[in-house]
């Protein structure tokens, strides 16, 4: 289902600046599996999560997703692939802070171009799923930590995508909400989801319900 084959990332090539943050990367995901990657910070992680996601692409080596070459695909298609596959959970959430939970979650169903109606029964389910609905019409500037994660995580759901990319998704929660996190992560799983987190939380380690875990060490698999 995701292919990553011996990709590697430069930054600023050719100038004295040049950064090599991944270094002949390769590993296989199967449908349905759920893949920790982990690793120092600086080790690449997020690199690699956002060219599985086609926001960036690899210097070398390429990364096929659901038979997509994604590695390869110009920015439009790279936008719509996005949008129909990838639900991605930014580290700082990336929430819109002066919009309220459901115009937030709502926002990457707008080009799809459906009816109000459509709009609210597809946003209420996730919504209901992670605990969120009593604070539909709040500004997400109100929320506290974990609602703010249940909202990024309602928002990169709603469109029921098959794979979930979270980079570092319990960076800003205390305990409590990590171990909350981790009950969301069993139920996505139990629902067929193919999953990556990378993160350099040991709260991921050992996961019962973990398929693999790869290492990143220097942009380089260890
Ligand atoms: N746009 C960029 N330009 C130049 N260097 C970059 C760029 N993006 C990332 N890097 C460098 O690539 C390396 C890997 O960064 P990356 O964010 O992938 O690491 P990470 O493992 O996700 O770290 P963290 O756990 O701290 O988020 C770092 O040294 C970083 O400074």
């Amino acid at each position: 289902m995701i292919e990553v084959k011996n990709v590697t990332k430069v930054f600023n090539q050719g100038l004295p600046n040049e950064m090599t943050a991944l270094s002949g990367v390769s590993f296989m995901v199967n449908r349905g599996e759920l893949i920790i990657l982990k690793g120092p910070s600086g080790s690449g992680k997020s690199t690699l999560l956002s060219i599985i996601a086609a926001l960036q692409k690899p210097t070398f080596g390429e990364v096929i997703v659901l038979k997509n070459r994604v590695s390869k695909l110009p920015d439009d298609f790279a936008s719509l692939f996005r949008r129909e596959n990838i639900g991605f959970i930014f580290q700082k959430f990336n929430l819109i802070p002066t919009l309220s939970v459901y115009e937030n979650i709502i926002t990457p169903l707008i080009p799809e171009g459906l009816s109000d109606k459509e709009l609210e029964s597809k946003a209420n389910r996730v919504m209901e799923e992670f605990s969120i609905s009593h604070k539909k019409d709040e500004l997400v500037k109100n929320l506290s930590g974990g609602e703010q994660q249940r909202t990024a995580i309602a928002r990169a759901l709603v469109n029921d995508p098959d794979i979930i990319l979270a980079d570092e998704p319990t960076a800003n929660l205390d305990e409590k909400l990590s171990i909350q996190f981790l009950e969301y992560l069993k139920k996505m799983k139990k629902k067929g989801k193919t999953i990556i987190i990378a993160t350099h939380d040991p709260i991921f380690f050992n996961l019962p319900i973990t398929d693999k875990e790869i290492t990143i060490h220097n942009g380089k698999v260890v």
